[in-house]
Formats: C-alpha cells, structure tokens, sequence
C-alpha cells in the first residue's frame, strides 16, 4: 500500500528530525530524531512521565509539536489538519493502552469502527473483516456479537489489535500493549503484535517500559530520557548496551545513574 506521499521511495517511513514540545517550563521532548524503515519494528523505551506518550501523539498529530519535522513517507505532517491529516492517519493503525474499546458497541462493530465510519465501507463487508481480523488474532467468531464488557483483558487486547489492523494500514502503533496483562498472556500478545504486523509487512512503533514486550516485538530499541533518546541500537543488543542509563533501567536496578540524577534533582 502506498503512503500519503510515495513519490520518495527511498525515504524512511517515518523520520522525525529535531522535535521538540514543552508545556510551560516542562521541557518534555528535547531534539528526537529518529529514522524508522518501512517494516522496521521499533520500540521506544523510558520511564514513567519521559514523554513516551506525548511522542506518539505528536506522530499521530494530536498534540503538535513546537518545532521540528515528522515525515510519513517523505512528506511533512506537522502542522497537517482536517482532511490533510485523516489522509495521514488513514495509514496509522492503533492498539491503544487498555484498549479503549467502545462499550455499546459489540466486538465486530468495534474491530470494524474505523471501516464504517471513514471509509463508507458497507456494514456487511465490514463485518466480513471484523471476522477476518479476528480469526486472525485467535478470537472465535462467537465473540463476534459480545460487548466489550464479557471479555477479559486479554480478550479485550485482541480486539484492540484486531480493530488496529482492520483497516490494514501501513503503519501500526503500539501503546504499552501489555500494561495489565499476567505474563503468559503478555507473550501471546506480543506474537500476535508480530505476527499480525509481518502478515502486513507493516512498520510498527511501540511504546512500553516492559523490557520482555520490547526485546520481543522490536528490530530496535531506543530509550527515550530527559527529553533524548540516549540510545538507539538492535534489540539484541539492549542489555549489553555499554550505557550506564539503559543498564539501569533494562535491568530495572533500583540504584544508578538515574536514581541519582533523580535525587539530585529533587534534593
Ligand atoms: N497535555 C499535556 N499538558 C501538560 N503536560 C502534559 C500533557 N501531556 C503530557 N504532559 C506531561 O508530559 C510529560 C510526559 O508525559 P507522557 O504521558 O508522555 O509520559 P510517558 O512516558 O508516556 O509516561 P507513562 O509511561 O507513565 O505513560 C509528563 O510530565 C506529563 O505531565
């Protein structure tokens, strides 16, 4: 499928250069820049409150960023809006943290939201998918006709992940996909991520502080600290990356450099 803008096909997928954003004096995102290649998986990794959040959204263009470039397929998408940014948006697809699945809606209608409402998609071909897409993520089609509020958590994550490759976008996005999840079902959550996003040959950006989720579903990890990414390199490679802030944190050690720099901070 062609992006927004396919007149470069040597430009990264996504390429974000210099972006930064503050709210007053918080200076949250300080200068990223990162390249993500068409079909990479990339993962984003840091703290709580680092920003990783307020990073997708500036992807997504729901918050705009003060300065700096975000490019989808060689075109500039900051500052992008109405028609010009659903056109964007049309190639994202989205797993969103817990979920968010729409309560009154049952799980087909909810997979194939996006189909219905933006695309004129017919309901019954729209239903079609739903069952496509969920057959996809292990779901019998007999959940088809639930509400979101019969389903587990787990359940509710497949239908998430469902209803984010409905529309088969070109990019996916993953917000901490795992956060509430026991560990098992967090595994079976991170083979469908991959799975689903090969099937694709989608590029994925993900979020999350869940170092098994990261190593598992990312080509590449970058650790995202004091509005920086300090480090960017082969997933295998994070937890022998020679930085004192990602050995910390990867390895989740209540002492070093973080902790300190936190402290002196606060102290
Ligand atoms: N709309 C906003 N207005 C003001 N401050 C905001 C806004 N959105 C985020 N922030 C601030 O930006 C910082 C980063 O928040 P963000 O939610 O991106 O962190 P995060 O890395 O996603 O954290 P977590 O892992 O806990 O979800 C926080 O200090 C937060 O208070």
């Amino acid at each position: 499928m062609n992006g927004p803008n396919a007149s470069d096909p040597d430009a990264p997928k996504l390429r974000l250069r210099d972006v930064r954003k503050r709210f007053g004096a918080n200076v949250v995102l300080d200068g990223i820049g990162l390249d993500i290649a068409a079909g990479e998986s990339m993962v984003v990794i840091g703290g709580s409150g680092t920003g990783k959040s307020v990073l997708l959204k500036c992807v997504l263009g729901l918050l705009r960023p003060d300065s700096g470039s975000i490019e989808v397929d060689g075109a500039e998408t900051v500052g992008l809006t109405g028609r010009a940014r659903d056109r964007v948006n049309a190639h994202i697809g989205m797993l969103f943290q817990g979920a968010a699945l729409f309560d009154s809606l049952p799980v087909w209608e909810n997979v194939a939201f996006g189909l219905i409402q933006g695309r004129q998609t017919s309901r019954f071909a729209a239903r079609a998918r739903a069952m496509d897409c969920l057959d996809q993520v292990g779901l019998r089609r007999r959940v088809a006709d639930l509400y979101p509020a019969e389903l587990s958590g787990g359940m509710q994550k497949r239908v998430g992940l469902a209803r984010a490759i409905a529309a088969q976008p070109d990019i996916v996005f993953f917000d901490e996909p795992t956060t509430g999840l026991d560990p098992i079902m967090a595994d079976v959550i991170n083979d469908l991520i991959v799975a689903t996003t090969k099937e694709l040959g989608a590029t994925a950006l993900s979020i999350t502080h869940d170092m098994a989720s990261a190593t598992k579903i990312g080509d590449r990890i970058a650790m995202l600290y004091k509005g920086r990414l300090i480090w960017v390199g082969a997933a295998k490679e994070v937890f022998d990356s020679g930085n004192a802030h990602v050995d910390q944190f990867v390895h989740g050690r209540a002492d070093g450099p973080i902790t300190e720099e936190a402290e002196a901070q606060a102290g």
